[in-house]
């Protein structure tokens, strides 16, 4: 059954400037959104793309190099003709943020680009660049202007990694909120970019059913896994500084907890949506050195297979020090100290390299007392979990029990099955088009608030330290295209529980 999803309108006019127009990024993701969007007949009327880069690149060069990156990250085939009026609209501008007279050189390109394109003066400032970039570039862009919203807006995306540490992310924030409002900071997470985790707010709040038995009453833990197959690759140098707690915990997977935990916002709106989700990140149990060391394990993988793919050690790879304590994979067990969620673990482990690509969040409820079927044979007792399967196969599972047919009573564990592909047509995308258009027209539901990302900062602060102070004590080896290190088994089965098993 495919249904028809809700009519979207065009944003206002607008220029969409790109920091960072000639990296990865911009080309794997940021410019083949936009293209979706122009085939989605999503792009506002009068529309110009300024790509900015550092050193002297010509309008054709940066097109030509846009094209190719379009080609080779599609996420479906490229209309020529599509592809053709996306490019006109773009302009390439040299402006350093370590060079001040670039940036006024910039304001006044600008402006003239914007009158020759009518495209009034409405502007989405996207910083693309490494996280080095975002204070220079919000700082030059406020001194000269270009933020200050005169009859018009003006917004500031802002990428990933946003600090890293509490101290950090507190630093960035007090520059960026210096020279602009917090309503125009858009802090960018793809996670919430993902359908399957937009959706967590409409399985919880759309239904009548879950949100009774939503509490410490009826759930006895929940797991978030993100593993991934991918290992470091040629990343070493962002890797090795970074480590999988910083690189996924406090954003993705915590994007993850907040909307499960959550208390119900009073309205489907920003401000109502990003304090629940900011007030149960809060919530999160400050641990002391100790009881982090406890609740956490942390490893590196060693050389293996994933399918096919030799993966060499991690040590070994490009940019990575051969005495690297930087950890691979990362397990914690957080509690959330407030009325609904006392008593009740959450799980959450992410780690490159392993046997698999899973990102789900399985919600465990309590057993039944199986007092009545005490002595009933029982093939395959299923354990009661609610699964949100955000990748792959994409959708929704419940588990449980059901009676075998047959003249006596016998048990076996079964499963009820959401798939998004066996109801609805969903267009290939980066993940990235819901929020560039969100941003576009001012929805800022799916971006961060400064108080969310630190709450997610603080929670994690002790781990931080309490692993830098341990170094290469406690980080546990495991072979790529594992599931990961025994101890992060062990960390859940000392509760006297167990991973959910995959498939
Ligand atoms: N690549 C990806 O898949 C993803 C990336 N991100 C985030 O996006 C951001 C960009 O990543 P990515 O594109 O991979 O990075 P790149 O290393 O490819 O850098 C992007 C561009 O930024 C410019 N740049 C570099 N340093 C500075 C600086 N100090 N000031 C101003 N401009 C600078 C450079 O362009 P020039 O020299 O021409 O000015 C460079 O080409 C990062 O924050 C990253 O964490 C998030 C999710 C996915
Ligand atoms: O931001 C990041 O996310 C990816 C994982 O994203 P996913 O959408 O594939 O789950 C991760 O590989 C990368 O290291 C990290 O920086």
């Amino acid at each position: 059954m495919t249904k028809p999803s809700a009519k979207k309108h065009k944003p206002e006019s607008c220029s969409f400037v790109i920091f960072g127009a000639t990296g990865d990024l911009t080309h794997r993701l940021v410019l083949p959104a936009l293209y979706n969007l122009a085939a989605a007949d999503l792009l506002p009327e009068k529309f110009c793309v300024v790509g900015v880069a550092r050193k002297g690149m010509s309008s054709d060069e940066m097109r030509e190099s846009l094209l190719a990156g379009l080609k080779k990250y599609k996420t479906r085939p490229v209309d020529d003709e599509i592809a053709k009026r996306l490019l006109e609209c773009v302009t390439c501008i040299e402006a350093d943020p370590s060079d001040p007279a670039s940036f006024d050189a910039m304001a006044e390109r600008l402006h003239k680009l914007e009158t020759n394109r009518q495209t009034g003066g409405n502007r989405l400032f996207y910083l693309a660049t490494p996280p080095t970039g975002f204070a220079p570039i919000a700082k030059q862009l406020g001194r000269t202007g270009m933020l200050k919203e005169n009859g018009y807006w003006r917004r500031l995306v802002v990428e990933k990694p946003f600090g890293t540490d509490l101290a950090s992310a507190k630093a960035l924030n007090g520059e960026l909120l210096s020279i602009a409002e917090e309503h125009q900071i858009y802090r960018i997470d793809h996670y919430l970019g993902k359908e399957t985790v937009q959706n967590i707010l409409v399985l919880r709040f759309a239904n009548g059913m879950f949100e009774p038995i939503w509490n410490r009453n009826h759930i006895d833990h929940i797991q978030i896994t993100v593993d991934e197959k991918l290992d470091v690759g040629h990343r070493g140098s962002f890797y090795d500084a970074t480590g999988a707690l910083r690189d996924m915990v406090p954003n993705h997977l915590f994007q993850l907890l907040s909307l499960v935990a959550m208390e119900p916002p009073a309205k489907f709106e920003a401000h109502a949506v990003r304090s629940a989700k900011a007030e149960v990140l809060a919530a999160i149990q400050t641990e002391t050195e100790a009881e982090a060391l406890k609740n956490s394990v942390r490893g590196q993988y060693q050389a293996g297979k994933s399918g096919d793919n030799d993966i060499p050690d991690y040590r070994k790879t490009e940019d990575v020090k051969p005495d690297s304590t930087t950890e691979t994979y990362a397990a914690l067990r957080l509690t959330i100290d407030n009325w609904r969620w006392a008593g009740v673990p959450f799980y959450l482990r992410t780690g490159k390299a392993l046997g698999m690509k899973r990102t789900e969040v399985a919600i465990k409820f309590k057993q039944a007392p199986f007092a009545m079927f005490r002595d009933t044979p029982v093939d395959n007792l299923s354990q009661n979990y609610l699964v949100i399967a955000v990748e792959p196969n994409e959708g929704i599972t419940l588990q449980f029990n059901t009676k075998v047919p047959g003249p006596t009573i016998n048990i076996d564990g079964v499963e009820m099955k959401f798939r998004y592909k066996d109801y609805f047509q969903v267009e290939p995308s980066t993940g990235y088009e819901t929020l560039i258009y969100d941003c576009m027209i001012g929805d800022n539901i799916l971006f961060q608030r400064a108080d969310s990302v630190e709450a997610g900062w603080q929670a994690v602060q002790p781990f931080l330290d309490a692993w830098k102070k341990a170094g290469a004590r406690g980080l546990e080896p495991y072979k790529a295209g594992s599931e990961g290190p025994d101890a992060a088994d062990q960390l859940i089965e000392r509760d006297g529980r167990s991973w959910r098993k995959f498939g």
